[in-house]
């Protein structure tokens, strides 16, 4: 006899797979029909699972981050090695170096000049490490130590720098897919030059593109309606408010890192991370 808690498990593995099914047809907006099949299949205790994660606001998402350095101790580079080992993880589970078509495994890495930009640095790295050939575009470098040290690690790994964005149908012959680590939670305004350009070019590239937790150039909270339409995100800590309009394929959460005392007070309701994987699949 199979228990009510086991029925409430297959219920849910048979939601996932449905779910990514309609996310293959590229269902969209894709969150909203997950939720309302997560709502009809679960009431009960299996639905705090997935369905009641918190999705944050930039305020809250940066009051998190503050409160991990000035309370809880962490230095940046610790979380930034953190979230970026947990980008290459995801990027290797989604896309494994045998489903990709070029004859090597090639991604383009574009950094920007914050922390969502060193995410994208130590990202390259691993990536290196897993089998895959990715070149960073890394326009806007900022003069601090941490930046400077992430950098020389991915020349050291013989990680090839642009100096120039390349035009899209460059970028589609050359590339198997973009990693988008332009802008993360601090983003705000209109969207200031050289990354303004960037945008416009991966606007019009068709190879997938993955963000790191945020898609470059969306609001923060409110997303956009005209800008990249990432094929995979991957939330970091947890998926900020923008997540919800994400109509990609696949949406990892990363950033395996939060002490149990701040995930309460912040009521994240974070899944439960697989055994030892730094990385969740949402979707
Ligand atoms: N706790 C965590 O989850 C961790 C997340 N990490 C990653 O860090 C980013 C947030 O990093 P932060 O440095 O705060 O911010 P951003 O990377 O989003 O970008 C800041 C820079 O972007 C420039 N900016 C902002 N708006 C614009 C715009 N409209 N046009 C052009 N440039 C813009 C901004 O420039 P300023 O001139 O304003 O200074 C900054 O240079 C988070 O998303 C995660 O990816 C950590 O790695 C680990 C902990
Ligand atoms: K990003």
């Amino acid at each position: 006899m199979l228990s009510v808690r086991a029925l409430f498990r297959i219920g849910f593995l048979v939601t996932l797979r449905a779910t990514t099914v309609l996310s293959r047809r590229r269902a969209c907006p894709l969150v909203s029909v997950t939720n309302s099949l997560y709502k009809e299949c679960f009431s009960g205790q299996v639905s705090t699972m997935a369905q009641s994660i918190k999705y944050l606001g930039q305020e809250e998402a940066q009051q998190i981050d503050e409160e991990l350095f000035s309370e809880y101790g962490f230095s940046v580079d610790q979380l930034m090695e953190l979230a970026g080992l947990s980008c290459a993880t995801a990027i290797t589970r989604a896309y494994p170096t045998s489903s990709l078509v070029k004859a090597r495994p090639s991604l383009l890495v574009i950094c920007g000049p914050g922390n969502n930009g060193g995410d994208g640095l130590v990202c390259a790295r691993h990536l290196k490490l897993f089998g895959y050939a990715p070149t960073i575009l890394y326009p806007k470098r900022p003069n601090k130590l941490l930046f400077q040290g992430l950098t020389t690690q991915c020349e050291k790994m013989d990680i090839p720098f642009l100096t120039e964005m390349p035009e899209a149908m460059v970028v589609d012959e050359a590339y198997d897919m973009v990693i988008d680590a332009i802008f993360g939670f601090s983003f705000k305004g209109a969207v200031r030059e050289p990354f303004g350009s960037i945008l416009d070019v991966l606007k019009k590239t068709t190879v997938p593109i993955v963000s790191i937790d945020i898609p470059s150039g969306w609001d923060v909270e409110q997303g956009s309606t005209d800008g990249l339409q990432p094929d995979m995100l991957i939330s970091l800590t947890a998926p900020k408010k923008s997540a919800k309009h994400f109509c990609g394929r696949y949406h990892y959460l990363g950033g395996r890192f939060v002490p149990p005392a701040m995930e309460k007070k912040y009521q994240l309701n974070l899944p439960p991370y697989p055994n030892t994987d730094c990385v969740y699949q949402l979707q």
